[in-house]
C-alpha cells in the first residue's frame, strides 16, 4: 500500500510517525512466527540454517545498500557514520556468518544467490533497487525500517533464554552498543531531512520505510518453506 501524502507533525520525530502509521506492517514485523520462535526458544534448527544462509545474502546486500548511501552522502558527518555502518556489517556481521558456517559445518553461501527462495529475493530487490534509485533520506528511511525493527525485536528477544548459542550471538549482536546507536543516527537522520523534505520526499520516505517492511515478512517466512 502506498501511504497518502505525508504531514509530519511538530511535536514527534518522523521517524516516529511513520513507524505509528504504519503500526500495522512494523507489528506484523516484530510479531513475525519467526521472531516469536526465537522468542520462545523453539526455533527449530532447520529452520535456523536456512535463515542463515539468507541472512548472510541479505547482509551482504545492505554492504552494497549502505555504500550507494555513502555515495549519495553529502557531509563528512553522513560519510563517518556510513563508514562505521559499514565496517560493522563487513566485519562485526560477516565474522559471525564465517564462524558460524565453520561451527556448524554449514557449505558458504552461493554468493551470486542463484539459489535464494522468492521470499529472500524479494528483499534484496526491493533494497537493491531503492540504493540504485533513491534519495539518501529514501535509501535510510527504508534501511531504518530493517535495522529498527531489528533492534526492537532482537532487544526484547534477547531477555529470554534462547538456547542455541549462535542464535543467541545472532541476537546479541542487535541488541545495545554500535548497532543501537546506528538505529538512533538513522532516526536522527530521517528526522532531520523531515524538516525540510518536500511533501512528495515525505511520503518517498514512508513508501521507502512500509515497503522494506512488507517485504521483510516472506523474507522470515521463507525459511519455513
Ligand atoms: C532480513 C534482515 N532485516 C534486517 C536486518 C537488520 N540488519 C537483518 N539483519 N536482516
Amino acid at each position: 500500500m502506498i501511504p497518502a501524502e505525508t504531514t509530519p507533525p511538530a511535536a514527534e520525530g518522523f521517524s516516529l510517525t511513520i513507524r505509528a502509521r504504519n503500526k500495522d506492517a512494523w507489528d506484523a514485523m516484530v510479531g513475525h512466527r519467526f521472531v516469536q520462535d526465537v522468542r520462545a526458544d523453539r526455533l527449530p534448527d532447520a529452520v535456523f540454517q536456512r535463515y542463515l544462509r539468507y541472512e548472510h545474502a541479505f547482509v551482504e546486500t545492505a554492504v552494497t545498500v549502505f555504500a550507494q548511501a555513502l555515495a549519495k552522502a553529502s557531509t563528512t558527518d553522513q560519510r563517518r557514520r556510513l563508514a562505521t555502518v559499514l565496517h560493522g556489517l563487513v566485519f562485526d556481521q560477516i565474522d559471525y556468518f564465517e564462524a558460524v558456517f565453520r561451527d556448524l559445518r554449514m557449505a558458504p553461501t552461493d554468493e551470486a544467490g542463484a539459489s535464494l527462495p522468492d521470499g529472500a529475493k524479494g528483499l534484496r530487490d526491493g533494497a537493491l533497487a531503492l540504493a540504485a534509485n533513491g534519495s539518501l533520506p529514501e535509501i535510510l528511511a527504508g534501511m531504518l525500517a530493517a535495522e529498527w525493527a531489528y533492534e526492537t525485536w532482537c532487544t526484547e528477544a534477547s531477555s529470554h533464554p534462547i538456547s542455541h548459542p549462535s542464535l543467541k550471538a545472532w541476537v546479541d549482536l542487535h541488541v545495545g552498543g554500535a548497532f543501537a546507536e546506528q538505529v538512533v543516527w538513522l532516526r536522527a537522520e530521517i528526522d532531520a531531512a523531515a524538516l525540510t523534505a518536500s511533501p512528495a520526499l515525505l511520503t518517498a520516505m514512508e513508501t521507502a520505510f512500509r515497503r522494506t517492511l512488507e517485504l521483510e515478512l516472506p523474507f522470515h517466512d521463507a525459511p519455513y518453506r
